[in-house]
């Protein structure tokens, strides 16, 4: 009686459930003692209180979807990406004055630099702050709430990762289309923004892929190689890439490979950046000596790349020299590269790329085909690519008159014309070039080799004549392009120099210790292929004999080696 007297203070609502409360605990037997009874009325209470409260969150849920549509992103996707490139673009997001400043759209652990801006600033992008936002798209309002929270879980992705983000956009009414409109805009809107250039990622130390930068699409006719080889690596990508129906009627998995292997400086990664751009992939970089990569990881990357891809693996050889040599902080094995390159997780429609500098120390079942469909060798600059590197190095002038040449004959009189032109001008010198010139250089100009300015002073047969004459003075197949290229960089604007300096430079790099870049190389061609070819089922691009002959030593010694150690 006591307690029902006490519900009259109540509201008639809760004076009802009170009074209920209080005759089910009599008839319960509980009246007599009124601790238990005073403590079964209040859970009664409490439990009921919350059902009420539950329902009403879930009818206010439920009216909540009925009359608004709201897309969640989360800063782990893609998606995120192209929602902050767009916000950033939005009218509000340049008035909004609860904004924050970064030159990087951030998703999670991956960074989106600033690209662009002057060359020497990093864009700086003005986003809403996280909170509560309105803003008008298309006649409609819509309101945006960001926030940031600590990932759940601790899944290799995420764990130890800095925070997540979340954004929801919302409006008022039930149809998904101006949401779904807005989120075609930004994602077209953010692709473009790529169109004209390369994106590449790299993994971070939490397993992610991370954007790290994005280049201007480099030329194919920017590398200077063989050019068989190099249509018939462009045409056998393109051809591939748009095979997908052929490769999955005959159950095949729809992924290829490529090697290329040769001396340091001869154009591997360069070739495959100007490949990427010509097949307007995007390259996802992986780096098998990285302490934090583990097979893991490794698998788990490959199987996040986008379907179409160019995966690349530079200096494949590297990871397995120092597990040879017992460096327990290496994670990767060999068997967990296996696995990642064609385990069933493996991308399809990716091209899996490869570089060494050591054909040799590649396990067999690594560049078996079916993992590696195509092998080239680069090789060492040949006269007549010395001679293409020189005309590409000083691009074909605009001028139609012919220019004075530089007086070769006259070492005083050149040099002080050159020291008056590289006033205005600064650049680095490589080894080659030092005795000559020490002064700074200034950023490669995409599109040219090596960064010589466009628009010489010379005419087209000019240039030619002094192409030729360099080429006289380089032996055949004894430097890489990149050594030539880091000459030339000291004679940017002075071709005459260089072709007046390149006897010094051949005499300079001859007797210094050039042993393994004075072996000849070369690049084979299509007629030396075809045997190979047929006999294992794969293109490919053989080397010397020699070095041939070198592997196949190489493999006997391993093969002794597994021999001896197992009796
Ligand atoms: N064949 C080439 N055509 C045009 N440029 C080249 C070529 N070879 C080298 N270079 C230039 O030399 C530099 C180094 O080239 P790159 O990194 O592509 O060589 P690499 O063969 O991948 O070397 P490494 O084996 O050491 O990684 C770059 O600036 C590149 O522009």
């Amino acid at each position: 009686m006591t307690s029902q007297r006490a519900y009259s203070a109540l509201p008639d609502g809760a004076q009802d459930i009170g009074k209920m409360v209080s005759s089910a605990s009599e008839k319960l037997g509980l009246g007599d003692n009124q601790f238990a009874a005073g403590g079964f009325q209040l859970a009664l209470i409490g439990g009921i209180l919350a059902g009420v409260r539950l329902l009403g969150s879930h009818a206010l849920d439920y009216i909540k979807k009925r009359i608004v549509v709201t897309a969640e992103f989360d800063s782990r996707d893609e998606s995120y990406s192209w929602i902050l490139n767009w916000l950033s673009d939005h009218p509000y997001a340049k008035k909004a004055t609860q904004f924050s400043v970064s030159t990087t759209i951030a998703r999670g652990a991956q960074k989106i630099n600033g690209e662009g801006g002057d060359g020497i600033t990093a864009t700086t992008y003005f986003l809403p702050a996280p909170g509560l936002h309105f803003f008008w798209y298309k006649n409609r309002l819509l309101w945006m709430y960001r926030e940031r929270v600590r990932p759940s879980g601790s899944t290799v992705a995420t764990s130890g990762g800095p925070a997540v983000e979340n954004i929801t956009i919302s409006t008022l009414g039930r149809s998904r289309d101006l949401i779904q409109s807005l989120i075609m805009e930004a994602q077209s809107k953010f692709i473009d923004r790529d169109k004209a250039r390369t994106v590449i990622f790299a993994a971070d130390q939490y397993g992610n892929w991370r954007r790290t930068k994005s280049r201007p699409k480099r030329p194919l006719d920017t590398i200077v190689m063989d050019p068989k080889l190099k249509n018939y690596i462009v045409n056998d990508a393109k051809e591939f890439l748009a095979s997908e129906s052929w490769y999955a009627e005959r159950g095949l998995p729809f992924r290829r490979g490529l090697l290329l292997y040769g001396s340091p400086g001869t154009g591997k990664t360069s070739f495959i950046h100007a490949l990427a751009g010509e097949l307007g992939l995007n390259i996802y970089v992986v780096n098998l000596s990285s302490k934090t990569i583990t097979d893991d990881t490794l698998s788990e990357l490959v199987s996040e790349t986008p379907t179409r891809c160019l995966l690349l693996i530079e200096d494949v050889d590297a990871a397995f020299v120092q597990r040879e040599s017992k460096d327990a902080a290496v994670g990767i094995t060999f068997s967990g590269l296996l696995n990642s390159v064609d385990g069933v997780s493996a991308q399809e429609g990716r091209i899996l790329c490869m570089t060494t500098n050591h054909l040799d120390r590649l396990d067999e079942a690594l560049i078996r085909p079916g993992r590696v469909d195509v092998r080239a060798r680069f090789g060492k600059a040949t006269k007549s690519q010395a001679q293409e590197l020189f005309t590409k190095f000083f691009p074909q002038p605009t001028v139609t008159t012919a220019a004075p040449l530089l007086d070769l004959k006259s070492p005083q009189s050149t040099e002080a014309e050159s020291k008056k032109t590289l006033e205005k001008d600064k650049f680095v010198t490589n080894e080659e070039t030092k005795p000559f010139l020490t002064e700074k250089c200034p950023p490669e100009v995409a599109g040219t080799i090596g960064g010589a300015p466009s628009g010489s002073r010379l005419t087209k047969e000019q240039t030619e004549v002094l192409a030729a004459k360099f080429a006289e003075a380089i032996p055949d197949q004894t430097y890489s392009i990149a050594q030539l290229q880091g000459f030339l960089m000291g004679y940017k604007k002075t071709p005459e120099l260089a072709v007046q300096h390149v006897d010094e430079f051949v005499r300079r790099a001859g007797s210094a210790d050039v042993s393994g870049t004075a072996k000849v190389d070369f690049i084979g061609d299509e007629s030396s292929t075809s045997a190979d070819a047929d006999k294992e089922n794969s293109t490919y691009w053989e080397g010397s004999e020699e070095q041939e002959r070198e592997r196949k030593e190489f493999r006997a010694e391993k093969e002794r080696a597994r021999r001896d150690s197992m009796t």
